[in-house]
């Protein structure tokens, strides 16, 4: 793929939207592409991380262990990034992602992550992503909580 298109995927996404030209040319020129078959992992709970994807295409599932086992909390489908959450925390993998579907990514190291991080604009979409999904789990958990003591009554 030319590095033109690859440049033209990763403005879809809006992380990397606002992202000045050149940066995003040099974020393509470090990153690779990758395809998986349906039910693959990209990574494992716990894994350490040292790289992010971009999902072009096809969708995975989101997975956290459990005492009951692995629980679904969340999917990813197209123009979207996943593993992020490692390279901007620095520690291990919060969840499981495995494919539902055939995946074409784009895999970003560390480092080239890192780079494009400086850019302002990156920074708001990256606070306002986890904001966002803060406020999702928070939700989530609410309702869980509220089940539960409907449950006990
Ligand atoms: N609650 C959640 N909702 C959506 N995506 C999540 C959630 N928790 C973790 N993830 C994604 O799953 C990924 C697991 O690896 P990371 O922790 O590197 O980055 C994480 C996020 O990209």
């Amino acid at each position: 793929m030319l590095l033109k298109e690859e440049v033209q995927l990763l403005r879809r996404i809006p992380y990397f939207a606002k992202v000045d030209p050149c940066r995003l040319k040099l974020l393509a020129f470090a990153s690779s592409r990758v395809s998986y078959d349906a039910d693959q992992e990209l990574f494992h709970q716990g894994d350490a991380g040292d790289c992010a994807y971009v999902l072009l295409d096809g969708s995975a599932d989101i997975l956290m262990e459990s005492p009951e086992g692995e629980v679904k909390i969340g999917e990813v489908k197209g123009d979207c990034i996943v593993g992020e959450v490692c390279l901007l925390c620095d520690g291990v993998r919060t969840a499981t992602v495995r494919t539902t579907t055939p995946v074409e990514a784009l895999k970003i190291c560390k480092d080239a992550f890192s780079k494009v991080l400086i850019d302002p604009g990156v920074t708001r979409e990256v606070t306002r992503a986890f904001a966002e999904q803060l406020h999702r789990t928070t939700s989530e958990l609410d309702r869980t909580r509220v089940g539960q003591r409907q449950l006990v009554n």
